[in-house]
């Protein structure tokens, strides 16, 4: 099966290539560049939701109309933020959810999210077998990953995402935008992070993104098999 995996920025798509092996080869896409390693096809898209977004529909639909046939998954990988103490620097988190935690209306009341207010989605769910057998794999937690167009940067805006959403483990900036192209073009859709810095007030200085690089890179030795192998009428 074919698989898309969509990053944010250059060096998180060749740590992902880099758990492939070999040199990948490199294909034009309107406005982007695809490095193909056997199965997979990695695209950076760019930060954030809205260039996801873009990206990953741009290279849905080339593949559709394309000799290799369509995609089979759709995956959001990166590094992220994780919210402690159940994401430490250098885990793993799978999303069982992809979250859309600052899409909606704010109030006097509290934020709104769209769905509250009549219309769009807030929320995707990757196949739950393939989010257990990932995390079989990779030993990475499952668990919310929510979907932010702001990092993070102040206790009160993390406490404010805490009581929003119980549970979340992680937040990065591209995983809805990819669901939202993947939905569209009915291929499931999973988000798979690495943990470089904690949710909480900015200190750069203390983010991990190198330690963060090699656990993706690692995480996509072990769990490649299973993505290539995944078939959702199986499940
Ligand atoms: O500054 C660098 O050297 C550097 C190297 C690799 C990647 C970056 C990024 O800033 C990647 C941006 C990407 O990372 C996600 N991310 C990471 N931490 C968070 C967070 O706390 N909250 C939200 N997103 C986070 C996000 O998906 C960005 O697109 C820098």
């Amino acid at each position: 099966m074919r698989v898309l995996v969509v990053t944010a920025v250059p060096v998180e798509r060749d740590a992902v290539t880099r758990a492939f092996g070999g040199t990948p080869q490199v294909l034009g896409l309107p406005g982007a560049e695809l490095h193909r390693s056997g199965a997979f096809d990695v695209l950076a898209g760019g930060a954030g939701p809205a260039a996801a977004a873009a990206a990953a529909a741009f290279a849905l639909a080339s593949a559709a109309g394309s000799a290799q046939g369509p995609y089979g998954l759709v995956v959001s990988a990166g590094i992220g933020g994780g919210f402690a103490p159940a994401a430490p620097l250098g885990s793993l988190v799978v999303a069982s959810d992809i979250v859309a935690a600052d899409l909606g209306a704010e109030t006097p009341d509290g934020f709104l999210p769209v769905t509250a207010l009549g219309f769009g989605r807030d929320r995707f769910a990757p196949p739950p077998t393939l989010v257990r057998e990932v995390a079989a794999a990779t030993g990475a937690a499952p668990g919310p990953v929510l979907t932010v167009s702001t990092v993070t940067g102040t206790a009160a805006r993390t406490a404010a995402l805490r009581t929003a959403y119980p549970g979340a483990l992680a937040e990065a900036m591209e995983g809805f935008g990819v669901a939202e192209a993947a939905e569209r073009a009915g291929v499931p859709v999973l988000e798979l992070r690495a943990v470089s810095n904690t949710v909480g007030p900015r200190d750069r200085a203390a983010w991990r993104i190198g330690d963060a690089l090699a656990a993706l890179t690692e995480a996509f030795g072990k769990t490649g098999p299973v993505l290539e192998g995944w078939n959702r009428h199986d499940h």
